[in-house]
């Protein structure tokens, strides 16, 4: 998992490179300054776009200076310099390249004030605070950044949009620069995967600049990236000699008669991912819909008052989607808490059912897998203003309670009971369809049917689920549609040694 530091961390690792690659500050300045320059240019090929180039005048000001040199340099012909004199206070590695950039005669004019003369240009490229950050913007800094957000040009940001901070809550009145594209040295900042950063970001793009791996990837923190390598060396190739019991058997526990769908989306999901055998408790109205869509699932039939005789023959239980919320179906998940031995995956009603009655929670068999979105945990969690509270309470829950929190969103955070959250890179709005929490569900309790751990399930699930979205060739991304693509997108990750 890649590591995501926070602003200090990273300054840290900075002067960690610089001492032990035995280079500057301006060295690493310019290495970042062509590792910028190379993906802008990449993003904006013509060499007569216009370009202004806004600078604060500390080390993120330095990088727009020399930003300013390295494109005049690739010939780039229409560069203007905009640098916001708004102290006298300047770093060393901001003046050095102030003085560089004569060498190129490009002429900075300075801004003092707030009386910002018109900006045509096609781009701007903010470089005028970066990690630097230590206080709300105000001032000259906040008038220059409403300007500027109110200017056609594209906006590319250089680290991370000037006012944005890194880590911690995401005050929404902040004055921050709403950048189309942010070119950020090393590593995605914390926030970048907080919904309260989308006003800011658009979309970002990582630049390498040679920090020290070993350093970065010693650093302590909550925050973990999943990358496609982490899931490969998850994921397990299948053996020759297996047949359907070494897969196991997931339990789906879902639909009502007004609501099928979800039940059959669940369970389909558990057998496209790879259970050896998929079972739905539905009500008898599902059960012609269930065989006639998907032959492969068994059925119970939930007649009235139904209960579990025999829920050790499944290694992994699901419930909730579709369920509906009556008092044999609080019966039912109440059965389930208290005699299942696996863990559970719950999601949906259950998690409705489950808000209403907290002393389940302790209940739950360990490591069992709630899998809310905003408002499911907010029901079972109370009120939250911010993500990062969000994410705050759901490590206190998930600590206390032994429990894995999938808490679902454009970049899903999956939150573990030692505290760690791992968050999820793939998936695309054109998944944002009633449905994909279903299907997610029965892919998880499938990788807990196989055998995998709880954490690695999740993990396995949330990933791959996204990885099918994102790559569905379509504007949107049916959920009936992406389970089709689960065994090929799980056998596209495993690459060649999937058999
Ligand atoms: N490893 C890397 O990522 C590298 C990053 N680089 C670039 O360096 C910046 C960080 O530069 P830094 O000099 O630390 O700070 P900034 O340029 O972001 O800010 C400059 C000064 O602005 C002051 N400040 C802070 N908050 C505010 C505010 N709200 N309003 C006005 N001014 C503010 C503060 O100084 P004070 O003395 O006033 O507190 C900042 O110091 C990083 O983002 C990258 O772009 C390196 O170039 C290469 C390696
Ligand atoms: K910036």
């Amino acid at each position: 998992m890649l590591n995501l530091l926070t602003s200090t961390q990273i300054r840290q690792a900075d002067s960690h490179t610089i001492s032990k690659d035995q280079i500057s500050s301006i060295d690493l300045m310019e290495t970042a300054a062509v590792a910028f320059t190379d993906i802008f240019t990449n993003q904006y090929p013509q060499k007569s776009t216009s370009i202004s180039i806004y600078c604060g005048t500390g080390n993120n000001g330095g990088d727009g200076l020399a930003i300013a040199r390295q494109l005049k340099q690739r010939g780039y012909s229409a560069i203007s310099v905009k640098i916001a004199r708004f102290t006298d206070k300047a770093s060393p590695e901001f003046d050095a390249n102030l003085k560089r950039l004569a060498e190129v005669d490009v002429a900075p004019v300075e801004i003092k004030n707030d009386n910002f003369e018109g900006e045509n240009a096609v781009v701007v490229i903010d470089a005028l605070l970066g990690t630097g950050l230590s206080r709300p913007v105000e001032g000259y800094y906040r008038a220059l950044i409403e300007f500027l957000n109110k200017i056609p040009a594209k906006i590319v940001s250089v680290d991370i949009p000037s006012g944005f901070c890194c880590e911690d809550h995401i005050d929404p009145k902040a004055a921050v620069i709403h950048s189309d594209l942010t070119i950020t040295f090393q590593l995605p900042k914390i926030n970048f995967f907080f919904p309260e950063s989308g006003a800011a970001i658009n979309r970002f793009e990582i630049a390498d600049i040679g920090l020290d791996e070993e350093f970065l990837a010693g650093q302590d923190s909550h925050f973990k990236l999943i990358r496609r390598e982490d899931v490969q060396k998850i994921l397990r190739p299948r053996k020759q000699f297996s047949h359907k019991g070494t897969f196991g058997h997931g339990l789906i526990v879902a639909g009502s008669d007004q609501t099928m769908g979800a039940a059959l989306l669940c369970a389909e999901a558990c057998m496209q991912t790879g259970a050896g055998l998929t079972t739905a408790c539905i009500p008898p109205q599902g059960l012609a819909g269930l065989n006639a869509r998907i032959p492969e699932i068994m059925a119970i039939i939930r007649e009235r008052s139904f209960t579990f005789t025999d829920l050790e023959k499944y290694n992994a239980i699901a419930a909730g989607p579709g369920l509906g919320y009556s008092e044999e179906t609080v019966k039912l998940i109440k059965d389930m808490v208290l005699k299942s031995q696996v863990p559970l995956v719950i999601d949906a009603d259950a998690l409705n059912m489950l808000s209403q009655r907290l002393e389940w929670l302790k209940k739950l068999p360990d490591y069992s897998i709630l899998t809310p979105h905003m408002k499911e945990f907010d029901r079972l969690f109370g009120q939250h203003n911010t993500w990062w509270g969000r994410v705050e309470t759901a490590k206190k829950k998930a600590a206390e309670n032994q429990l894995i929190i999938v808490l679902k969103n454009r970049y899903t955070f999956i939150v573990m009971p030692d505290g760690k959250v791992c968050i999820n890179p793939t998936g695309s709005p054109s998944m944002s369809t009633g449905g994909m929490g279903d299907v997610l569900t029965g892919m998880i309790v499938s990788f807990l049917a196989q055998g995998y751990e709880p954490k690695d399930a999740a993990i396995l699930g949330t990933y791959i689920h996204g990885y099918c979205g994102e790559n569905y060739p379509g504007y949107i991304c049916p959920p009936s549609a992406l389970v089709k693509n689960i065994p090929i997108k799980i056998s596209e990750i495993m690459g060649e040694n999937w058999l």
